[in-house]
């Protein structure tokens, strides 16, 4: 049975201009899917739906069997900008997520050290917000999303902002820590090839539709020619130019 399940979901904002129309998708618990689409096209919207933060108008949306507002304490989200409070130090932002529903105790903190131990910040946990660089700083947002280890991660774009080899980095991090833990994982991107790397699947949005899905499952080799055939694919579904010769050859593998 799908762990995340949304079917035929309609949804529009007060303003009345329809935005998802009988949306359809799920995920088996474990897997790892990225959404990529042209902005504007509706991926917030459908993370904010699969997190029970807006409600659709026809269609239904569960995690775990269970309405997403039911099961918020077992969804961990993160957003573009890390979002840290300037005047916690490290290990109190992670533990926010405890301290909102309790008061931490010996095993929460023990947790949230390991958890900043596994994303190399094992020293920073006293350190603010401030004092660390835009990647420490979405470590520390991604430990906070993990703490009370959430069989749900949604992600929306927590990667952007950071350069390259940071970005890379903080890829294979999530996908250890993900896969160690078993979490199932909704990535919004815009970053093609880090879908191919990240996801089992990808889903391509276009204007409120799902256009294409395509298994990437076992692909993280970026200089191979799957890895590469895989982009390709996702860029041509996304009406994104790929070269004469990718052409030729995706052409001849696509099924
Ligand atoms: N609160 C809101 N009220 C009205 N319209 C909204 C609201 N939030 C988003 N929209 C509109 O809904 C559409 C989809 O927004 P959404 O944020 O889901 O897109 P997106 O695919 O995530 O875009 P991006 O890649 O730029 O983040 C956009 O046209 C946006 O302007």
């Amino acid at each position: 049975m799908s762990f995340l399940c949304l079917h035929a979901v309609d949804f529009g904002f007060a303003d009345g201009t329809p935005l998802l129309h009988g949306l359809d998708l799920e995920l088996a618990r474990g897997e790892i899917h990225c959404i990529v689409g042209r902005s504007g096209c509706g991926k917030t919207t459908l993370l904010r739906l699969a997190a029970g933060l807006l409600q659709p108008q026809a269609g239904q949306v569960s995690v775990g069997g269970v309405a997403p507002e039911q099961a918020r304490s077992d969804i961990g989200f993160v957003f573009q900008a890390p979002t840290l409070l300037e005047w916690l130090p490290v290990l109190d932002n992670v533990l926010l997520p405890v301290s909102l529903q309790r008061r931490p105790g010996a095993r929460d903190v023990e947790q949230a050290r390991q958890l900043l131990a596994r994303l190399g910040l094992g020293d920073y946990a006293q350190r603010y917000p401030r004092q660390l660089s835009g990647g420490q700083q979405s470590r520390v947002a991604l430990a906070r999303a993990l703490v009370l280890g959430p069989s749900l991660l949604l992600l929306d774009e927590p990667f952007a902002a950071l350069d390259a080899i940071t970005r890379e980095e903080l890829q294979a991090d999530l996908l250890r820590m993900c896969r160690s833990e078993g979490t199932t994982v909704l990535f919004v991107t815009h970053d093609i090839a880090e879908a191919v790397f990240l996801g089992d699947r990808v889903t391509v949005m276009d204007a409120g539709r799902i256009v294409r899905q395509l298994p990437v499952a076992g692909l993280h080799d970026r200089a191979s020619p799957a890895f590469a055939a895989a982009w390709a694919q996702l860029r041509q579904a996304m009406h994104l130019p790929v070269g004469e010769a990718m052409a030729d050859a995706v052409a001849e593998c696509a099924p």
